[in-house]
């Protein structure tokens, strides 16, 4: 989406033809860097490490990590190894598993020599599918939208709430949560983004206010604990979250404070949506509290913070006593029963066993 007024994806092959070029989400705000990754490892730290991140973008760069072993050997055991290396990078999203398997399934009945040529080409269909994926999952949102601005006054927003960055920067291109809310600010609607700062990555305050800021969608950078004050003073008339991983029963594994949000919502009867594409359903899974791998991350990421210091430099700076030890479970499951719809690329779902298989009858 657009950055000044240019037009970028997070994620493009390079004019090489073999290595990849992504936007390295590490230094946003403050400094717009593009890395070339041009191994397999450098692929798996760029995941691991979140110069890329979000499930969908996790799913694509692995994708392109695939075709770049095929280069150096793409015999079977090299496609198991490219698979188990990248696999292990994170645990939650499952797009990235979800990518690895149509990669390897897709490559494995071909000649090996074809197989380099054709892995490109399958990893560049994902990217591009995924953003088809998206914008149909802004038209159906952008129905929602518009459903609740027809309620309001004449000169009223619509205001939505979001936590962390499901947006463009979590894709190819779209995003998934703010897929609608870009869509019906190209249409003229009137509408207005709570954005949850998201401690302790910050994804919102770096992330989400970045890209609604280039993109000129009002909105205000709030703590993650003031969203059900908001709620409850009638501040908020929809939540849109993303997801790394959907159960077939509607559970939503998301970023850690999603759960609390729905919570807050539930209890002040204001509408929990969730934006997903179909490859982030997990089918093998119905109990996402008990299934559903949970990442543990460094707790150096809640005991310092990065961000831009008085002369200009990106710093790190620590914010608890030395010694102090951190938690830092990176995501947390919110029920099926605290979500009022699932919003996909073929129509919004009861967030149920029923809802999804109406949307996805194959998948019975
Ligand atoms: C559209 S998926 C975005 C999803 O991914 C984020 O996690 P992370 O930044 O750790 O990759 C977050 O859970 C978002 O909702």
């Amino acid at each position: 989406m657009k950055v000044g007024d240019r037009h970028y994806h997070t994620i493009w092959l390079n004019e090489d033809g073999r290595s990849v070029d992504i936007i390295d989400q590490r230094w946003l705000p403050h400094e717009f860097r593009i890395e070339t990754v041009r191994t397999v490892d450098g692929i798996a730290v760029a995941i691991r490490d979140m110069w890329v991140r979000g499930a969908p973008l996790i799913g694509v760069t692995a994708a392109y990590g695939v075709a770049i072993a095929m280069l150096d050997d793409a015999s079977d055991a090299a496609i198991d190894t490219v698979w188990e290396k990248l696999h292990e990078t994170r645990p939650t999203a499952i797009n990235l598993r979800w990518a690895l398997d149509e990669m390897r399934a897709f490559l494995r009945p071909m000649p090996i020599a074809d197989r380099a040529e054709a892995a490109y080409l399958r990893a560049a269909e994902i990217a591009e599918e995924d953003v088809q994926l998206n914008r149909n999952i802004g038209m159906n949102g952008l129905a929602i939208i518009k459903e609740i601005a027809a309620r309001k006054k004449p000169g009223e927003v619509v205001n939505i709430l979001t936590h962390c960055n499901a947006g463009w920067l979590a894709t190819v291109d779209y995003g998934t949560a703010t897929a609608p809310i870009y869509l019906a600010t190209e249409e003229g609607i009137a509408v207005h983004v709570y954005v949850d700062e998201t401690r302790p990555r910050n994804q919102g305050a770096q992330l989400t206010a970045w890209e609604l800021n280039n993109h000129g969608v009002p909105h205000t950078l709030i703590v993650d604990n003031a969203g059900g004050h908001l709620m409850q003073h009638g501040m908020v008339d929809m939540v849109i979250v993303g997801t790394d991983r959907t159960t077939a029963n509607g559970d939503v594994c998301n970023k850690i404070g999603t759960y609390l949000k729905a919570l807050a919502a539930k209890d002040n009867n204001v509408p929990f949506y969730v934006a997903l594409p179909s490859p982030t359903i997990d089918w093998t899974v119905k109990d996402g509290v008990k299934e559903i791998p949970i990442e543990e991350r460094s707790g150096d990421e809640v005991t310092f913070v990065q961000g831009r210091a008085a002369d200009g430099k990106i710093a790190v700076v620590r914010i608890s006593p030395e010694g102090t030890n951190a938690a830092n479970p990176a995501f947390d499951v919110t029920p099926a029963r605290l979500i009022t719809g699932l919003i996909t690329e073929r129509g919004v779902a009861k967030a149920s066993p029923e809802g999804l298989k109406a949307l996805f009858p194959e998948r019975t």
